[in-house]
């Protein structure tokens, strides 16, 4: 379960961006929209953990993450937030394999196989595991990400602009996939976008983060 409670952020010798409470139970989704400017990205680096907050709270499976500091968050993040970034974030003088294999090295794991040939199967990348990422198409990089991201079985899985650049038909792929996924995996799902086009498939679970100026 993730809680956000009286978040707020000031950038140093900056604005200060109060984000609106809201909860998400593992499994489950919530798409967060908000024109340029208004604060997505601020709102994404903050609940994973990568912002320090001015005040309020980032719940996740009870522990406050806002209190970690130095090391604890970065093992924190590594073990249970997992972020799609805009663009890829892997090395590409490593295989998919050795990619995944990192990840959960560096989250203090043991390397698990059948983990990487379970999600590798699951995205349909598996023909790609001894490559290269940068052989692959951007589709396919994208679930690459994804595979990333989910490695290590996080709680809460975010996503920045999922849909940025993608025509109507890859848009509408991609989130069912996330939603896919997150739903099988047991992860809270948070999207931030500008992508109006998504509200209608998160009817409900939509928040709109209003205009700072
Ligand atoms: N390093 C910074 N110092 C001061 N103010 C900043 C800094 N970075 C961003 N801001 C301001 O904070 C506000 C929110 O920025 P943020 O990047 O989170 O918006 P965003 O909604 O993600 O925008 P976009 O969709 O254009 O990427 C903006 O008004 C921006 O000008």
């Amino acid at each position: 379960m993730i809680h956000i409670q009286q978040l707020k952020y000031k950038y140093p010798k900056g604005i200060e961006i109060s984000f609106p409470d809201f909860e998400i139970k593992s499994g489950e989704e919530i798409l967060i929209l908000g024109a340029s400017g208004c604060g997505k990205t601020t709102l994404l680096h903050v609940l994973g953990g990568l912002l320090p907050v001015t005040s309020g709270k980032v719940i996740i499976n009870d522990i406050d993450i806002t209190l970690l500091k130095g090391n604890k968050i970065d093992q924190f993040r590594g073990e249970n937030i997992g972020v799609i970034f805009q663009k890829p974030h892997f090395a590409r003088a490593l295989t998919l394999h050795e990619n995944l294999a990192f990840a959960q090295k560096a989250a203090g794991r043991k390397v698990d196989h059948k983990r990487i040939h379970h999600l590798l199967d699951r995205l349909g990348i598996s023909q790609h595991i001894d490559k290269s990422p940068s052989k692959m198409s951007e589709g396919e990089k994208q679930r690459m990400s994804v595979a990333m991201a989910l490695i290590n079985k996080p709680a809460l899985l975010l996503a920045d602009e999922p849909t940025a650049s993608l025509d109507d038909e890859h848009a509408n792929e991609v989130i069912q996939l996330l939603r896919e996924m997150a739903s099988e995996e047991n992860s809270a799902l948070v999207i931030v976008t500008h992508d109006s086009r998504l509200k209608e498939a998160f009817a409900e679970r939509t928040l709109t983060l209003s205009k700072l100026h």
